[in-house]
């Protein structure tokens, strides 16, 4: 008999397969590999950022009070008495109408409040005149003007970007904590699979599941181990998911998680003692998105159709490895945009459409059933169509998810 499953909504699946995630613990790395990973410790400024009063530009440092009374018809003569660019300092004093030569990035002299940019001297030799006032501190750059001692910049969870990075550089730090990575097993599945190198026989399509499903997890920063393509057999299946259990913290599998006679993934889950959290989710594609979870580890079954495996992927498996790796924004950012075609289809369920979106209307990116492949290649957001009898016209506003960018969001509000 054909087993029958109840849909629940999207976001209770979400909800759900949150709810297990565990953080895995942390790691030291050298900065220059922290990049792409999470933080798994706080960053206060330890000095002030800049740590000295600097000039940011190229010109005279001079004590404003000088500059007093100075206009076009009435300029006033500067002594320069000093001349260093940015990494060298200044041990004197300047006395009055005195000024030093300085460059971008230089630390001022003690009691100097004021640069006088070259453009704005007419320089004879070793003195310039000047033929405005200059105010305290104009033209300076200040101790602490960038970031504070003691100043909270980034909480444990943020993704390390590049200007974290610069950051990370700034405070002296060699070494970073960051989160652990989930090791990750890849099992596509289904006896018409072929290897990429092989040539295509009658009734055979190549495995393209399994390397999408690895560059969506590169794209995080996350390696993979890929097993064997296994053929719709339920007992070497087990063996096979058995030990990549042993081997991983989380198992993806492609395929075989429908109800056809060779889907033996529910099969599988039964014979694992497995707790599935959900077989059945109201959306177009990857309804039969199974995920279960055995022993604190995930299996996600990820349906075989390419486009519903990839769905599953950036929907289910995305947030839940992020959370492992405690980031703190783990969904994909959520955006509004005008529908750029008339959407006529209906669907009861809600539809995620492989779209191109460019930056305020977006449009469907071409073959957009289940199995496509093309259009996953020719997107880069999804399309999100809340499930209904109502079709959707041009110039409608819609919800829009963004694939593919470094940080996400911290709630889940589709
Ligand atoms: N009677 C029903 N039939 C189907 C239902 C249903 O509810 N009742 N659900 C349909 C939906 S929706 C989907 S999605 C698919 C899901 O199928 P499975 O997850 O069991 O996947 P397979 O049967 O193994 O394969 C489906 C399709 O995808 C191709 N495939 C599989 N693996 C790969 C791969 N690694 N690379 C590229 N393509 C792959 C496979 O050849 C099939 O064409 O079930 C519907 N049926
Ligand atoms: O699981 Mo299917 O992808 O809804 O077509
Ligand atoms: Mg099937």
């Amino acid at each position: 008999m054909i087993e029958l499953r109840t849909p629940i909504t999207v976001s209770e699946a979400v909800e759900r397969v949150m709810a297990h995630a565990r953080e895995l613990g942390a790691e030291t790395v050298p900065l220059d590999e922290s990049f792409g990973r999470i933080m798994a410790q706080p960053l206060k400024a330890t000095h002030d950022v800049p740590p000295f009063d600097r000039s940011p530009y190229d010109g005279f440092a001079i004590r404003s009070e000088d500059s007093r009374g100075a206009s076009g018809a009435s300029r006033k003569a500067f002594t320069v008495i000093g001349h260093y660019g940015a990494g060298a300092v200044f041990e004197g004093e300047l006395g009055p109408m005195q000024a030093v030569r300085i460059m971008t990035g230089a630390a001022l002299p003690s009691n100097a409040d004021a640069v006088v940019m070259f453009e704005q001297a007419s320089i004879n030799g070793n003195s310039f005149m000047i033929r405005k006032e200059f105010a305290p501190l104009e033209n300076l750059s200040l101790k602490g003007e960038d970031m504070a001692e003691g100043e909270m910049l980034a909480a444990p969870g943020s993704f390390i970007q590049p200007g974290i990075v610069a950051l990370l550089a700034t405070f002296g730090y060699t070494d970073v904590k960051v989160a652990r990575r989930p090791v990750v097993g890849i099992l596509s599945t289904g006896t018409e699979l072929l290897d990429v190198h092989e040539p295509l026989s009658p009734g055979k399509i190549r495995n393209s599941n399994g390397p999408m499903i690895a560059a969506q997890l590169a794209r995080m920063g996350i390696s993979c181990r890929m097993y064997k393509t296994a053929g719709d057999e339920l007992e070497s299946c087990l063996d096979m998911v058995r030990q990549a259990m042993e081997e991983c913290d989380c198992l993806i599998t492609t395929g075989g998680v429908s109800v056809g006679d060779f889907d033996f993934l529910p099969a599988i889950y039964e014979r694992l003692g497995a707790k599935v959290l959900f077989n059945k989710v109201s959306m177009r594609p990857g309804s039969v998105t199974t995920v279960s979870v055995h022993s604190g580890k995930y299996l996600f079954g990820l349906s075989g159709n390419p486009s519903a495996c990839y769905i599953g992927f950036e929907l289910f498996t995305r947030p839940v490895l992020l959370k492992m790796m405690g980031a703190t924004k783990p969904y994909l950012p959520r955006t509004t945009a005008r529908l750029g075609e008339t959407l006529a289809k209906a669907n009861p369920f809600t539809r995620f459409i492989r779209a191109v979106y460019d930056g305020s209307s977006v449009r469907s990116a071409g073959f957009n059933k289940s199995n496509a492949v093309s259009s996953i290649a020719r997107g880069n957001a999804l399309m999100v169509l809340p499930g209904g009898s109502r079709h959707f016209a041009e110039g409608d506003t819609v919800d829009v998810l963004l694939l593919g960018v470094e940080e996400g969001t911290d709630c889940w509000i589709i």
